[in-house]
């Protein structure tokens, strides 16, 4: 009878570890406290939701964190898969991979393991924020400066999540919402030149040399030590054949047109709801 009761205890107290175990303790985003701005809800909306409706936890392994301020809330998500006990097993074995300075920050501070694009050179899934993603998925990104590593890695993936907030969203071509330009990385030597090829060659409406002020005075210099030029073209109808015309340029590094990358958009509103744009 004792040996009886005794493996009935086992029993119990090994369905309980189990059940918690399998029991998630994610937050849910709308019972958070507030953030300081409306908008800056909509961007945590947006990107919890997109890691928890895109991240295979099972079977992903090689994540890819992008940079902007969006971004910011896909690693605190990332970061809280690793501390719940449903998903810290396999959470743990997460390596992820940054496209600049500031999302090896975000990595880290998150608990999460950082690895690097030549360790990885295939990713699994990558999310990133966007200037401005039109109906067709295609997208302005560099407006935060990072743009060769963010198009590296995020051709790099398997899939590209886009997360951003309702501002985004395009209603039909690039450079309706986003009129600071195309961002264009080029070789500090050749900005004049490239300057002068955008206009005469490619018929922009405006290109400058982008500024650090007053931060810093002179040039943004990039991750990658180079600079990065805004290049107004208007709405843009045709973004993969602009894409390859200032690509030809010499001295452009990368452009900020990402065609043909990403695989959905997340936009978050700032009552809570979400859109997706696939
Ligand atoms: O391309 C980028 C940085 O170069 C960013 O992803 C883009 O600027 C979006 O940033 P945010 O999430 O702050 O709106």
């Amino acid at each position: 009878m004792r040996f009886m009761l005794r493996n009935l205890t086992n029993l119990a107290q090994f369905s309980v570890r189990r059940s918690a175990r399998n029991m998630s303790t994610l937050p849910d985003v709308h019972h958070l406290p507030q953030l300081h701005s409306t908008l800056e809800q909509a961007k945590r909306f947006a990107a919890y939701r997109a890691v928890d409706e895109n991240l295979d936890y099972l079977n992903h392994r090689v994540i890819g964190v992008g940079s902007g301020s969006t971004v910011i809330y896909v690693a605190e998500r990332l970061g809280q898969y690793l501390l719940d006990p449903k998903y810290a097993v396999h959470a743990s074995q997460f390596v992820c991979i940054p496209t600049g300075f500031q999302s090896k920050g975000l990595i880290l501070t998150n608990g999460l393991r950082l690895g690097t694009i030549e360790q990885h050179p295939s990713l699994d899934i990558v999310f990133d924020g966007a200037d401005e993603v039109d109906v067709n998925l295609q997208l302005i990104k560099g407006g935060g400066g990072c743009l060769f590593q963010e198009k590296l890695v995020s051709t790099s993936a398997a899939k590209f999540v886009v997360v951003a907030d309702y501002r985004k969203r395009s209603p039909k071509y690039l450079g309706t919402n986003w009129v600071k330009g195309v961002p264009i990385e080029v070789v500090p030597t050749s900005y004049i030149r490239v300057l002068s090829d955008l206009k005469t060659k490619l018929k922009c409406k405006n290109a400058v040399l982008r500024q650090g002020a007053p931060a810093k005075a002179g040039p943004v210099v990039t991750d990658n030590c180079n600079f990065i030029i805004d290049a107004d073209f208007g709405e843009i109808e045709h973004p993969e054949i602009l894409h390859r015309d200032i690509k030809m340029l010499v001295g452009v590094v990368e452009t900020g047109l990402f065609i043909d990358n990403a695989s959905k958009a997340y936009f978050g509103n700032p009552d809570g709801s979400v859109d997706l744009r696939v």
